[in-house]
């Protein structure tokens, strides 16, 4: 698939080389390889994620419905989740991929959990190729967090 950059361009360039062209575009292929896996029977948008580990490994993950619709789990979780039941709690990028407009961009309940383990670049992508990647503070700024959690004034 060819790849092209969309949107944010001259930032996203900037995040694409500290990541690495190479390994951008693993992210994506393997995110639209795992999309095959997406169980959702309701909605029929098939989506895929792939978050790539400190440790250098890549985890995928699929959205996965449930007949109560609010049980479905998306594919960045999946994928985040997949990590971190292997003992990868370390992140350097998260990709997901669906068949949108543009690139396709996750849902305020996955941001939170990116942001629970501070992935800090997230590639968006589409099936035509295109696809930009943002930080952590741009895709969720305002973040609440573990450090918020003040257990002592209780
Ligand atoms: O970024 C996204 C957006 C949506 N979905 C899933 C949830 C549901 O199964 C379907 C339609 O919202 O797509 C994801 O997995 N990731
Ligand atoms: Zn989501």
């Amino acid at each position: 698939m060819q790849l092209v950059q969309s949107e944010n361009y001259q930032v996203a360039t900037e995040y694409v080389k500290r990541l690495g062209v190479e390994a951008v575009g693993n992210l994506i292929n393997t995110a639209v390889d795992v999309r095959r896996q997406s169980y959702s029977p309701y909605s029929k948008f098939q989506v895929g994620a792939a978050v790539l580990g400190s440790d250098g490994m890549t985890y995928k993950g699929c959205n996965i419905e449930n007949a109560s619709y609010g049980l479905t789990n998306c594919a960045e979780r999946s994928a985040i989740f997949n990590a971190v039941s292997h003992g990868c709690r370390e992140f350097v990028a998260i990709a997901v991929v669906a068949d949108t407009d543009g690139p396709c961009s996750p849902c305020g309940a996955c941001r939170q959990v990116i942001a629970e383990f501070k992935i800090p670049y997230i590639v968006m992508g589409n099936l035509n190729g295109e696809y930009t990647v943002v930080t952590l503070q741009e895709l969720l700024p305002y973040s609440f967090e573990s450090a918020d959690i003040k257990t002592e004034s209780v």
